[in-house]
């Protein structure tokens, strides 16, 4: 079993995800099982360059994993999480049947964004970083989002804290003891329905770039059905035309 997590909470600071990066350049030494959870951040950062918005009483928080030899590959990390999230969630809201996974690691509820992760990883240890919107939703011009206390939720920020720690520490361990690959149906029954159409943009660096292969209104993308993900964490997208292509990263929404 995991050791009880660590839960070092700070005030205000630019963003868990950075300074646990800085301590790791500064040679600290990474400790699993140890995170770092901010009141306020002052420069969320979130996936693709984009920002994450700093909202009161919110759930911020980031802690690192130390890669072991026998680990599988790292990339597979932010879905393991995902699992985590969804499960730590799930058990603090009445009813979690409309609760959802995005690939590649968002929650959402009936389609409003809840929850994301950010994984960023050195040569061997990754900063996985999660944001929850407990009692803030924030206002976005591009996306819906929605708060736990606005679906029946808690509101406590300490509970989530360790509720999420302990999850995750459990999903990392049966992933280490697994692998990604054992672990994708756990994924799928927590993500969308197979054959959900869905429009694809494939993202190359920091940002989202358009495959440009199909149009929706105001959309372009690479449009498809949802036909699961891999072992090696990609999204398998159905084509038009039956064959199924593997989405390394991106970000998709779903179609008509
Ligand atoms: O949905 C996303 O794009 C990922 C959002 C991740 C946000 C969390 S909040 C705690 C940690 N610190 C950050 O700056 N980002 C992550």
């Amino acid at each position: 079993m995991a050791a009880a997590p660590v839960l070092e909470i700070v005030g205000s600071i630019g963003s868990t995800n950075a300074e646990m990066l800085d301590r790791l350049r500064s040679a600290e030494q990474p400790v699993e099982n140890h995170w770092l959870i901010a009141d306020r951040q002052t420069a969320g950062r979130g996936r693709l360059g984009r920002e994450w918005h700093d909202g009161a009483g919110n759930f911020m928080g980031s802690t690192a994993i130390v890669r072991e030899p026998a680990d599988p590959p790292m990339q597979t990390l932010a879905l393991v999480v995902g699992i985590a999230v969804f499960d730590a969630v799930a058990s603090l809201v009445p009813c979690s049947d409309g609760l959802a996974l995005k690939w590649p690691n968002d929650l959402h509820w009936r389609g409003a964004k809840l929850a994301g992760i950010l994984v960023q990883a050195s040569d061997n240890v990754a900063i996985v970083g999660v944001g929850i919107n407990l009692r803030t939703a924030p206002s976005l011009p591009d996306r819906r989002t929605a708060a736990l206390v606005e679906i029946g939720g808690t509101g406590d920020r300490d509970l989530v804290a360790r509720t999420v720690a302990v999850q995750v520490a459990r999903q990392v361990l049966v992933w280490r003891r697994s692998g990604f690959a054992a672990m994708t149906d756990a994924w799928l029954e927590r993500g969308p329905a197979a054959q959900t159409p869905i429009i694809v943009s494939e993202a190359s660096g920091n940002g989202v770039v358009s495959a440009g292969t199909g149009t929706s209104a105001g959309t372009t993308g690479t449009t498809g059905l949802f036909h699961g993900v891999a072992p090696d964490g990609a999204l398998l997208l159905q084509m038009p035309d039956g064959t199924v292509r593997a989405v390394h990263s991106g970000e998709i929404e779903e179609g008509r």
